[in-house]
């Protein structure tokens, strides 16, 4: 019996923080056999450049020039993703409380966002199949992606998640995942789905299960 032809294509997953995108595309990629780019880690080892070299937040051309003066490489194997500035990885200080109260600010920058987007658009073209998630993939980086998938979540359960995961303050959670959406809307669309775009709402679903969906959707556009 011939087995089916693997999946080798584009899958963007956009969606507001907290909605579930780097454990439903690190799992999904491992699954299907794919790479996987992580696009926040991408903003969020840029603004540790700038913090790092001391320049403040305000000024848009000196941010810029920072970024375009780092050396950012980002790895997309599924459980071995990495983030590196100017070589050191950075993986643990770019999730940290200083870059992920600055990341807006960077990547509200329309020339740090072009750099990005040119070196995403790149990973893409160069990988055999890879599972992308951000803000505005399916929207602006891939809209020719093969599946595009807007993942979201009750904003109460999405703070729920991330407080569990960070052991942190339920309320403060909330406040701050609202505070980041609503500068992230600024520059991207968090709150709406990419045209064409499949909306999946986990609020109810646990993990396997979001999982189970998005094989569904693949194996349908495979008999489209
Ligand atoms: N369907 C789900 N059911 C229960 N927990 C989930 C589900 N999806 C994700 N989670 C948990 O919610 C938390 C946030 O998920 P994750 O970090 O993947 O979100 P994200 O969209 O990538 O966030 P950010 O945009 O802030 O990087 C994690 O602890 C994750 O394990
Ligand atoms: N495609 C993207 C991805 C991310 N961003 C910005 C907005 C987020 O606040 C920040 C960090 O992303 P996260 O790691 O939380 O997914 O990066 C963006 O503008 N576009």
């Amino acid at each position: 019996m011939s087995q089916p032809t693997p999946f080798r294509g584009v899958i963007a997953i956009d969606g507001p923080s907290g909605s579930g995108k780097s454990s439903v595309s690190r799992r999904l990629a491992t699954e299907l056999g794919l790479r996987c780019l992580d696009t926040g880690s991408m903003y969020r080892a840029a603004t540790l450049a700038v913090l790092r070299s001391g320049v403040g937040l305000t000024d848009a051309a000196t941010i810029l020039k920072v970024v375009e003066g780092a050396t950012l490489e980002f790895g997309t194997t599924p459980n071995d993703r990495y983030s590196l500035v100017d070589g050191d990885n950075v993986d643990v200080e770019i999730r940290g409380p200083e870059v992920t109260a600055a990341v807006s600010a960077v990547s509200g920058v329309p020339e740090v966002r072009a750099i990005l987007i040119s070196m995403q658009r790149d990973i893409i073209a160069k990988a055999n199949g890879i599972v992308v998630e951000g803000r505005d993939i399916g929207e602006v980086v891939a809209p020719d992606a093969d599946l595009k998938v807007y993942l979201t979540a009750d904003p109460n359960e999405r703070a729920r998640r991330r407080s569990m995961q960070a052991g942190a303050d339920l309320a403060a959670t909330a406040a701050d995942l609202t505070r980041r959406d609503n500068a992230d809307a600024k520059t991207t669309r968090p709150h709406d789905a990419a045209p064409g775009a499949v909306v999946l709402d986990t609020t109810h679903l646990d993990l396997d299960q979001v999982i189970t969906a998005l094989h569904e959707l693949i194996a349908h556009k495979g008999t489209e």
